[in-house]
């Protein structure tokens, strides 16, 4: 999926074009096929998150300002959110974050084997209608990319608020076997989980259940 510069919705403004031209490059990780190297990209962090589909990349931020000793690498195709997260990384004077401006999936290939200590995919393109389910990022081949590049211990977020994709999400996971569902009592996944920053898209109430919350511990 050749998807950078993906636009829809409004255009952008004066500053987000400017921040483009004159941001992107610093912070967004270079195409090509070769391994990344977590520790060069992010010097002195000992912890590495990923964020997949930031969106207008409020969590992104929010996280990153909170937990300035970890380096969070955020992968969204759409030139909207990817400006609106160069803005709040100098808005908040980051240096913890990069972005992929594209499809997670091959910069995750690059990734080395187990250097992920956290990621997060909330509120994913919900693909509502039955024929489009198979468009929907969570599936077992996702998992198998994903897998292996996180630690043994680290956790994975989900969240969605369309209750086809929460049951289709959590049947995934749990059938793959590696990934432990971490429910303290068989009502917390309806809460938002203590460390969790509202998004926009969550805020927009489309789906057609609650917000739903998974954690899950990798095997
Ligand atoms: C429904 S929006 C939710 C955005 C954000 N997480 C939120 O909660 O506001 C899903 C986002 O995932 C992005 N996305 C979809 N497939 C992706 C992929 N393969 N890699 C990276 N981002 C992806 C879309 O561009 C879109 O912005």
């Amino acid at each position: 999926m050749r998807s950078f510069g993906r636009t829809g919705g409004r255009p952008l403004s004066p500053r987000q074009k400017t921040l483009m031209a004159e941001k992107l490059d610093t912070y967004r990780i270079a195409e090509g096929d070769g391994p990344l190297d977590l520790c060069a990209m992010f010097p002195g962090k000992e912890a590495f998150w990923l964020e997949i589909g930031f969106g207008g990349a409020e969590h992104m931020i929010a996280q990153a300002a909170q937990n300035p000793d970890v380096g969070i690498i955020g992968c969204e195709p759409f030139l909207e959110g990817i400006a609106k997260a160069l803005g709040g990384i100098e808005e908040t004077d980051l240096n913890n974050v990069r972005v992929w401006p594209d499809d997670a999936r091959p910069l995750i290939a690059r990734m080395p084997d187990q250097c992920l200590d956290r990621a997060f995919v909330l509120f994913p393109d919900p693909w509502p209608k039955r024929r489009q389910h198979k468009r929907r990022l969570v599936q077992a081949d996702f998992l198998s990319i994903l897998h292996p590049k996180m630690k043994p211990g680290a956790r994975l977020r989900f969240a969605t608020d369309v209750k086809s994709y929460a049951d289709e999400a959590l049947l995934t996971f749990v059938s793959d076997g590696r990934f432990e569902w971490l429910a303290a009592s068989p009502d917390d996944w309806r809460c938002p989980p203590q460390d969790h920053v509202t998004t926009r898209y969550e805020s927009k109430r489309l789906g057609d259940c609650k917000p739903v919350w998974f954690d899950f511990r990798i095997r």
